[in-house]
């Protein structure tokens, strides 16, 4: 008879308790995508838990670094105004999951581009992703961009990375043409990050982010 492999589901009770138990996972040499996408799922978001590093800004999302998974993944709490969004992006060979903490956000899919990218890109998919839903994209997958469309509500989402990365390319959708761009956080442990030279000091250190 076939043998059935038994696959551990989790439950993270807590924002804390879901760093405690993705420490545990990304220990491992295998990481399975299913997993962690369901354990980001079973979290129900707590206002209480990531208020402290929701951190908005007025002209454009924000990107605030929760947890560096020992070097294994970057967890990040992202914040988005009413209207706010992304560029069409790649997320530079890296896992992406994406979990709504608050509100909805709409994600829409791209192809990439050809070689030389002239011309409208090719849309694949749009859906709205809804509180506590984990989404997840690599490159294998396409391109997005993600946008709060809505006028009266801010929206709150949960993203980690693996392997961490600080930079990525952004897209141009008329023309497909790509731009690298460095990507920073707004803050940091629920520390505003604040002047450049005090940041690139601390990126000497062998320890510390370096997040541009
Ligand atoms: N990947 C984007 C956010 S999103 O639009 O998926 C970022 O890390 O800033
Ligand atoms: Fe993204």
């Amino acid at each position: 008879m076939e043998q059935l492999v038994q696959t551990e589901m989790w439950k993270a009770r807590s924002l804390e308790e879901l760093v405690r138990i993705l420490h545990r996972l990304f220990a491992e040499d295998k990481v399975s995508v299913e997993e962690v996408q369901a354990l980001m799922e079973s979290y129900e978001s707590n206002p209480d838990e990531w208020l402290q590093y929701a951190q908005f800004d007025q002209y454009r999302y924000t990107r605030n670094l929760v947890d560096n998974g020992n070097g294994k993944f970057n967890l990040m709490i992202l914040c988005w105004g009413e209207g706010h969004g992304s560029s069409i992006h790649d997320h530079t060979d890296s896992h992406c999951f994406m979990k709504i903490l608050q509100g909805n956000l709409k994600e829409t899919l791209f192809e990439w581009p050809e070689k030389k990218g002239n011309g409208e890109m090719t849309k694949k998919s749009e859906r709205v992703l809804r509180e506590n839903q984990c989404a997840y994209i690599n490159d294998s997958i396409g391109l997005h961009r993600v946008e709060n469309i809505s006028h009266t509500e801010t929206a709150v989402s949960l993203h980690l990375y693996s392997p961490p990365f600080d930079s990525c390319n952004t897209f141009d959708q008329r023309t497909g043409h790509k731009h690298k761009v460095k990507m920073t956080f707004y803050s940091q442990f629920g520390e505003r990050t604040h002047c450049v030279s005090r940041r690139q000091h601390a990126a000497q250190q062998p320890s510390a982010l370096s997040t541009g």
